[in-house]
């Protein structure tokens, strides 16, 4: 795992107060060198670490990091290292809340809930430096002291002085087993790998399902997934196939995806430099997500002729760019694009940019999908229903999410869930298919509805949808399952933890 390499992979050197890594004669003093602190020269705490705080407060705020990251760096000036620094601190100080609270707490002797909000959000930054970006503990302090006396003033900085010079005493493992002491299973992961317990729990519940039965192999599993989770995923491209190739992503920079045969992966740079990706003929796209567009594009037709395919749910447009781009591999195929917000439908347009300028069959429209089955119903030979979720399988991406849901959350989704898988079944031909997708691996989400909703039918049936995925070398994807369905895993494929199940309209005993 990334994050943890970050903490192991340097035997031998240190790390400066901005968590460079250093070798150990570069260290302040190992020639008879005196260093002058940072936090001696100047009183107000250094552009990156501030960048973490506002971005923090943003996010407190309802922001989204990866929207507001990018421009706080900007109005910071920040580049290269200092970036990447305040990126890490950033996404790990939010990310690993969780555990940095219930230390903060042990620390202050009080609950979090009695420390100014934004206090605590200088005390967790401190926390990520000291328990997660290995920053000299004397630094992380010093600086972030400095940062709380700039945003928090003068008295709060005493405060958050005296907080991590208290978090410095023990290591990261030490204050696990503090702070996890006599909690269950369940919550003791929830504490160490920074996840509310009602998701420790739904995944848990979701491992099993998805067919782990033996107890200690699904603890060995959740821990792996709950490690997945807090690791930065790698930048995954799409070439949109027609408009761009692989072997163009690879020549700038990329290297190609062992999964996905229309993937690559870029290991370090901004994918935006990439012409491909700024005209929108390739972008950056989860590799699970390119294997269930995939999927529905490759899955057999049982008519012959023109055929229209339509994503039911498509904002911001990702998946629908990969399937009118695969629309054009087969003949006479019109591709509608359906997504009820308007400013989505926006986004649709722009993603598919290049598709419709290349000429491809593409219409984009504003509606309820919950609507379409009846006002246009067995018209489409493939659906993408791509639902609305709580993305639980996609964590690692949004270091916030995981705050930001409830259990509430399951069960209003779930219902929307189930009248859009129901109008996409009513708008589909006879013959033709379903997909339904969820970037969350919760058993209500994922198998519970596609159940409700085909119990109540005589005219679906679930086929096997593992065929379908196939590697870039054309082979059928490991590790599948027992079942009909695919449930992709961060810490089994390295892909988002995407649900795809493939139901079949078969004609319908009456008609
Ligand atoms: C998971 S996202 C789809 C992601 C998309 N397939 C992609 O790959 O970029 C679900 C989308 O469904 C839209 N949505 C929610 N309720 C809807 C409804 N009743 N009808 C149509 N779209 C809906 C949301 O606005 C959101 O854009």
């Amino acid at each position: 795992m990334r994050g943890h390499r970050m903490n192991s992979d340097h035997p031998g050197g240190y790390r400066d107060d901005r968590g460079r890594q250093r070798p150990e004669s570069r260290r302040a003093g190992a020639k008879n060198r005196t260093a002058t602190r940072p936090a001696d020269r100047r009183r107000g705490g250094d552009p990156a670490r501030k960048v973490a705080w506002e971005v923090s407060r943003a996010v407190a705020d309802g922001a989204y990091a990866n929207l507001e990251l990018p421009r706080a760096l900007r109005s910071a000036d920040l580049h290269g290292r200092d970036a990447a620094f305040a990126t890490e601190l950033t996404y790990g100080a939010i990310r690993m809340r969780g555990l940095y609270d219930a230390i903060i707490e042990f620390a202050a002797g009080r609950p979090v809930g009695q420390i100014d909000p934004p206090v605590l959000d200088s005390l967790r930054i401190g926390a990520h430096q000291i328990l997660g970006m290995r920053v000299p503990p004397h630094a992380a302090a010093s600086e972030t002291v400095a940062l709380a006396r700039e945003v928090n003033g003068t008295g709060a900085s005493g405060f958050v002085n005296a907080v991590l010079r208290r978090v410095t005493e023990r290591t990261r493992e030490e204050w696990i087993r503090e702070v996890t002491a006599g909690r269950s299973t369940d919550e003791a992961l929830a504490v160490e790998h920074s996840h509310p317990t009602w998701i420790v729990r739904a995944l848990r519940g979701a491992l099993r399902a998805d067919g782990i039965s033996d107890d200690a192999d699904l603890d060995v599993a959740l821990v792996s997934l709950l490690e997945a989770d807090n690791a930065a995923p790698a930048v995954s491209l799409v070439a949109r196939p027609g408009l761009a190739t692989v072997q163009e992503l690879v020549d700038a920079g990329a290297e190609p995806s062992k999964l996905s045969p229309v993937g690559a992966v870029l290991p370090s740079g901004d994918p935006a430099e990439i012409a491909a990706v700024r005209q929108t003929r390739a972008a950056v796209q989860d590799e699970g997500s390119q294997l269930v567009a995939l999927a529905l594009a490759a899955a057999p037709r049982r008519a012959e002729g023109p055929q229209d395919w339509l994503d039911l749910c498509a904002g911001p447009g990702g998946k629908a760019a990969l399937l009118a781009a695969l629309s054009t591999e087969q003949p006479d195929t019109t591709v509608f694009v359906n997504e009820i917000s308007e400013h989505r439908t926006e986004l649709v347009r722009r993603t598919l940019r290049a598709a419709i300028d290349a000429g491809i069959e593409v219409m984009i429209g504003t509606g309820d999908g919950r609507d379409l089955g009846a006002e246009e119903p067995d018209t489409y030979e493939r659906v993408l229903v791509d639902a609305p979720c709580t993305g639980l399988g996609a964590l690692r991406r949004r270091p916030e999410a995981r705050w930001r849901r409830s259990p509430g959350d399951v069960t209003d989704l779930t219902a929307i869930q189930a009248e859009l898988l129901r109008s996409a079944l009513d708008a589909t031909v006879d013959g033709g298919v379903v997909a339904y997708v969820t970037c969350s691996p919760h058993v209500a989400e994922t198998t519970a509805v596609v159940h409700e909703v085909v119990h109540g039918r005589q005219d679906v049936v679930v086929e096997d949808a593992r065929p379908l995925f196939r590697d870039a070398a054309g082979e059928q994807l490991q590790q599948l399952g027992d079942h009909p369905t695919v449930q992709l895993w961060p810490h089994v494929h390295g892909t988002d933890a995407m649900f795809f199940a493939l139901l079949r309209k078969s004609a319908s005993p009456e008609s």
